[in-house]
């Protein structure tokens, strides 16, 4: 398989490697480098030239294919967190539906890579398969669009190929690597009202920038704009912009949570976060039979 792919996708700035059971796609140009498998469409790795690891990986990760790699951006879609049929509309495949989606336990296809001026950028898609069927028996195309320039950009695609509208949630699960995640100060979500789900699901409104803390697990609706991370412990800030994303969620599972996670050191929870470009919950929104959604993300760090 690497074989036919070099030769296909022969791109100066492209390199395809194994990684246990999974393609790495690794993308290097002035603008710095990033990492994503096949697994998933998962991003792995963004590195900004003469910067740091903007993403945070596990070292205790499995590459296996069994299960979604912990750590980088997973693709949440068509719905994020466990199924809700409520919300989403019930079907006799629910029974199926593990969290997340389908898309992060797939194996996804390259269809192209090229250079756009003097940005990088590399396509990968899904199409449904029989285990896809299982859990999502209705026909898609999902895209997912990868561009390394100034920033990092990430577009998520999805095409509604089945005779009738479906609602969506979707999320880039980006885990941010941080240099101490304890009172992390996340500006860009003042005044969002938000679900806390430590909270037993009750909603408020952020007053302040928000200061991390350990665990937390909120979705921001309504929340369209950019959200800044102060990485002061890294001297950095990441930046990230949405675009048609209208619900940002924000996770850290806590010393407790971490422990209860297999694929995670119990330490590292203190040194990542996950803000996630989403649009969830009541943001969730109805795809047209024949039509197609775009959702963005796009992270730079300084
Ligand atoms: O093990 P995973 O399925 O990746 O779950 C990890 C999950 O833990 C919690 O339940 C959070 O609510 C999710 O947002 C997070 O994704």
């Amino acid at each position: 398989m690497l074989d036919e792919l070099k030769q296909r996708f022969s791109h100066p700035d492209v390199r395809f490697h194994q990684k246990d059971q999974l393609l790495m796609i690794e993308l290097n140009n002035r603008y710095g480098s990033t990492t994503l498998t096949n697994h998933g469409g998962t991003l792995l790795s963004y590195i900004p030239a003469g910067g740091d690891e903007v993403i945070w990986v596990s070292e205790t990760a499995l590459y296996d294919g069994s299960k979604p790699v912990r750590g980088g951006v997973p693709v949440c879609w068509p719905w994020f967190g466990p199924y809700d049929p409520q919300a989403l509309g019930a079907d006799p495949s629910d029974a199926a539906k593990k969290g997340h989606g389908v898309a992060r336990y797939e194996f996804w296809q390259v269809a192209s890579a090229r250079s756009v001026g003097d940005a990088t950028e590399v396509v990968l898609q899904l199409e449904p398969n029989d285990s896809i069927r299982q859990a999502w028996p209705l026909p898609f195309e999902l895209k997912l669009i990868v561009t390394l320039g100034e920033k990092l950009t990430m577009e998520l695609v999805g095409k509604n190929c089945s005779e009738r509208d479906w609602m969506v949630s979707e999320a880039f699960h980006t885990y941010f690597r941080v240099g101490q995640a304890e009172n992390l100060v996340i500006e860009g979500l003042e005044n969002a009202t938000y679900v806390d789900k430590d909270r037993d699901g009750q909603r408020f409104t952020q007053e302040d920038p928000l200061h991390l803390e350990l665990p937390m697990e909120r979705i921001y609706l309504d929340q369209q704009g950019t959200v800044v991370l102060d990485d002061s412990a890294n001297q950095r800030k990441i930046v990230m912009e949405k675009v048609n994303s209208a619900s940002t969620v924000v996770w850290n599972p806590g010393p407790e949570g971490a422990r209860g996670f297999a694929d995670m050191p119990d330490d590292q929870y203190a040194h990542m976060v996950c803000v996630e470009a989403a649009n969830a919950l009541d943001n969730a929104y109805a795809l047209k039979a024949g039509e197609s959604h775009s959702m963005k993300m796009v992270i730079a760090s300084k």
